[in-house]
């Protein structure tokens, strides 16, 4: 079904009338919208903002449901759309939290809330606007909240996000208003365990615990605790983190491969940007789930947390663009192919998938011989030190004769140790081997070209490989003897640092993302002025 034709939601005859409020059903007349407007206005969500207006109109189709397309031509890193956050709260599943601030609470930085015991590490946090539908509730409820235990997991909040959005619900219509447009899955969500869990733990816990029976009903709150896990972002600013809702970004359709970027302000804004040319009528995506894992995994991730199967370019093409970021080496002596299944969509629900072919000769490996050697490698990579480069280097050696070389287990080393060379002892990049320099270097560098193909809008980790690699350029020309050479590799650095300026330029200053772009600006002017040094000792050349 097109955007423009659909089926009366009447008649069911073709109809190219749409409900003008939320875009959602068809009519194939005004009699028949007349008619249908009794049943139809109980479900009607429209969806307004006029936030997106300038650069993206909402959409609707049977597959994506709401989606955003761009109005006009986005040009990379502009941005797209700028936002607080309708709600915040603790994530589901959590240490006791300040919840003025949303920062981990021990018995030590912490006291009881004076007004309803619940522990924030200040009197501004005591105050926030945020803790106030927890607060005023536990008032109500006529006895105060009394936490022992800290650092472990505390089943208390697994309700707080809830209720403020219920909270708002009972006292705040204009916020509510734009919550309650928002999708909650709640048919598909339905005899899950899920669905029964926070039956139990959220809806029944709030109504008893709060003493809310004559306020809201059971369905409701789990309509509620749908709206929150299919809208909700995981917010890094706090630690640990902390889950918000923003009214439009919840437009935005998923992409593995997305074209927008998500960054976070100082204070609990989301900036969309865009991470690559974006055209008038294309979609404007980002990613909800790890774009760095493999296929089946993004996909059973995004089928448990959001409830669809994506079947977005990335993954209906096996070989993801060319990268091929989940191909193994073919075993056959002396083929020097690689092997890939048919499709990673066919098998939804078959854990095995089909078996695979390699691109060169006649063999196949079976779904369970992949699966073996994938969960194998898998396991020693969790099972692996973190942080440390030798270990790194061990995992690569011993796997790179069944992977190819970007494969995603692969890649995720790589990208570890890209990190770690020059960080792991105090003398940084300067006390590095050559060998671990230039070994830093290609590292950057293949990762960077893997990244541009493969998820051009994830612009911070381009980012922070770029400053990665421009550290490791101007360290490779310090280290020659040539002028002339240390040039054009400081000129060669400047470039590359500009892009992960570019790049980072969205990233607040609290996160660690900031701090490397604040550095990368520092190091651009730095650079120029050892550029115009050389410069004058090997006469003219382009700066
Ligand atoms: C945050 S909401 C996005 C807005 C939503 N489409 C709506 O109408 O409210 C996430 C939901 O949108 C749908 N969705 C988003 N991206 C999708 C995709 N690539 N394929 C299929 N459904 C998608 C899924 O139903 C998902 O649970």
């Amino acid at each position: 079904m097109s955007d423009e034709q659909g089926e009366c939601d009447i008649c069911q005859k073709p109809a190219s009338q749409k409900c003008g409020a939320c875009h959602n059903v068809f009519y194939c007349c005004k009699e028949h919208q007349k008619s249908g407007w009794k049943k139809h206005k109980k479900v009607c969500r429209p969806f307004k903002c006029n936030m997106l207006k300038l650069k993206a109109e909402v959409h609707n189709d049977d597959n994506l449901g709401r989606h955003l397309r761009a109005t006009k031509d986005i040009k990379p890193g502009e941005v797209v759309l700028q936002e607080s956050p309708l709600i915040w709260g603790p994530a589901q599943v959590t240490v006791p939290v300040c919840l003025g601030c949303g920062n981990a609470v021990t018995e030590k930085n912490s006291r009881p809330c004076n007004k309803c015991g619940w522990p924030v590490c200040s009197e501004t946090c005591e105050k926030a606007p945020g803790h106030i539908p927890e607060c005023r509730y536990t008032v109500l409820r006529g006895d105060r909240v009394s936490l022992k235990n800290f650092g472990v997991i505390h089943p208390l909040y697994q309700c707080i996000t809830v209720l403020r959005c219920l909270y708002q619900k009972q006292f705040l219509p204009e916020v509510w208003k734009k919550l309650d447009v928002l999708q909650s899955h709640c048919e598909e969500r339905k005899n899950t365990h899920k669905y029964e869990q926070d039956r139990v733990t959220i809806a029944q816990f709030i109504l008893k615990f709060f003493k809310l029976n004559n306020v809201f009903t059971e369905e409701e709150i789990l309509r509620v605790s749908g709206i929150v896990m299919i809208n909700s972002h995981e917010v890094p600013l706090t630690e640990p983190p902390h889950v918000a809702i923003y009214e439009s970004t919840s437009m935005f359709e998923h992409d593995c491969s997305a074209n927008c970027t998500k960054s976070f302000t100082n204070k609990g804004g989301l900036v969309i940007a865009a991470g690559k040319h974006i055209r008038k009528g294309d979609h404007l995506s980002i990613c909800y789930t790890d774009p760095l894992w493999g296929t089946p995994n993004r996909r059973h991730h995004l089928y448990q947390s959001k409830f669809f199967w994506c079947s977005c370019k990335r993954c209906l093409d096996t070989t993801e663009f060319g990268t091929l970021f989940s191909a193994l080496k073919c075993q056959s002596s002396p083929c020097n192919g690689y092997l890939l299944p048919n499709t990673f969509i066919e098998n939804n629900n078959n854990e095995k998938g089909c078996d695979w072919a390699c691109t060169k000769c006649p063999n196949i490996f079976s779904a369970y011989a992949v699966q073996d050697l994938v969960e194998r490698i898998g396991k020693d990579l969790a099972d692996m030190p973190k942080g440390v480069s030798k270990d790194c280097k061990q995992f690569m050696k011993e796997n790179e004769q069944f992977l190819h070389p970007n494969h995603f287990y692969l890649t995720d080393v790589k990208f570890a140790l890209s990190q770690l060379i020059g960080q792991e002892k105090p003398g940084g990049l300067p006390g590095v081997s050559d060998e671990d320099l230039e070994l830093k270097a290609r590292l950057c560098q293949g990762l960077v070209n893997l990244f541009r193909i493969l998820i051009p809008g994830e612009s911070r980790v381009r980012g922070l490989l770029l400053f990665e690699l421009h550290a490791s350029m101007a360290e490779i020309g310090r280290r020659r003897d040539d002028p002339a050479e240390l040039h054009t590799l400081l000129l060669e650095s400047k470039s590359i640092l500009q892009e992960a300026v570019d790049l980072l330029k969205h990233e607040p200053d609290s996160l660690p993302e900031g701090k490397i772009y604040k550095q990368a600006v520092v190091n651009l002017k730095e650079l120029e002025f050892v550029l115009r040094t050389v410069h004058k000792t090997i006469g003219d050349s382009p700066m």
